[in-house]
């Protein structure tokens, strides 16, 4: 990533059903991602950050096969209430787009589980690149954060930047019988805190 081409829009208010926030959007080549934070969030000391994959199936649709829908209004609900930020990165499917999501779930459908289908597919199990969330932390000048995630990946990558992690928030939300399986892979193969 090259910060120099990245473009940053200005600050603004959006009010939402979780309450006041303001936004902010980065575009990073052809990916445009979103900050969204609480109006109190440069006044906190160590704010809550999570750090959203996008997941359109789960995120716009309400899709079962993942717990991302119920993740994204856990965090808004958190930083409404305590402040803080979320940053949606727009890396679809861990980062291998759409297309190749969608794909990946009709591999699912035939047995295979969300790892086996990326390999199959020939991406490695996870694609994200986190360079421009290393990017909106430090525009935002956040030093010290509360993490909401499962992720060891994302754990390390935050640690990596020298943003101080004051404590792990887990994200934790409801099974059901067509994410179990997933969630299962990820406990067991991708090592989340679950
Ligand atoms: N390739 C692929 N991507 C998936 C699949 N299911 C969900 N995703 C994507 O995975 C990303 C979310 O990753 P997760 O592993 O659920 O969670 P995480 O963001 O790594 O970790 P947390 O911070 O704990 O939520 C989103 O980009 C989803 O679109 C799948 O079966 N295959
Ligand atoms: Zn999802």
């Amino acid at each position: 990533m090259n910060s120099e081409t990245i473009i940053q829009s200005k600050i603004a208010n959006l009010p939402s059903k979780y309450g006041k926030f303001k936004v902010k959007a980065y575009k990073d080549g052809c990916q445009e991602h979103l900050a969204i934070m609480s109006c109190d969030l440069f006044s906190l000391e160590q704010p809550l950050v999570r750090i959203h994959s996008e997941c359109l199936t789960g995120d716009s649709i309400g899709s079962l096969k993942c717990d991302c829908s119920n993740q994204l209004d856990l965090a808004l609900e958190l930083i409404s209430k305590e402040g803080g930020l979320v940053i949606y990165h727009r890396q679809e499917g861990r980062n291998i787009g759409l297309v190749n999501k969608i794909n990946a779930y009709n591999l699912q459908d035939n047995g295979y589980n969300t790892i086996e289908a990326n390999l199959k597919l020939g991406f490695k199990e996870d694609e994200r690149d986190y360079s421009i969330i290393e990017f909106i932390l430090k525009d935002l000048n956040l030093n010290e954060i509360k993490l909401i995630t499962n992720n060891p990946k994302k754990i390390d990558f935050v640690r990596s930047t020298g943003v101080k992690i004051a404590s792990i928030v887990p994200s934790i939300t409801k099974i059901n019988k067509y994410n179990k399986d997933y969630l299962q892979t990820k406990k067991e193969y991708m090592g989340h805190i679950l």
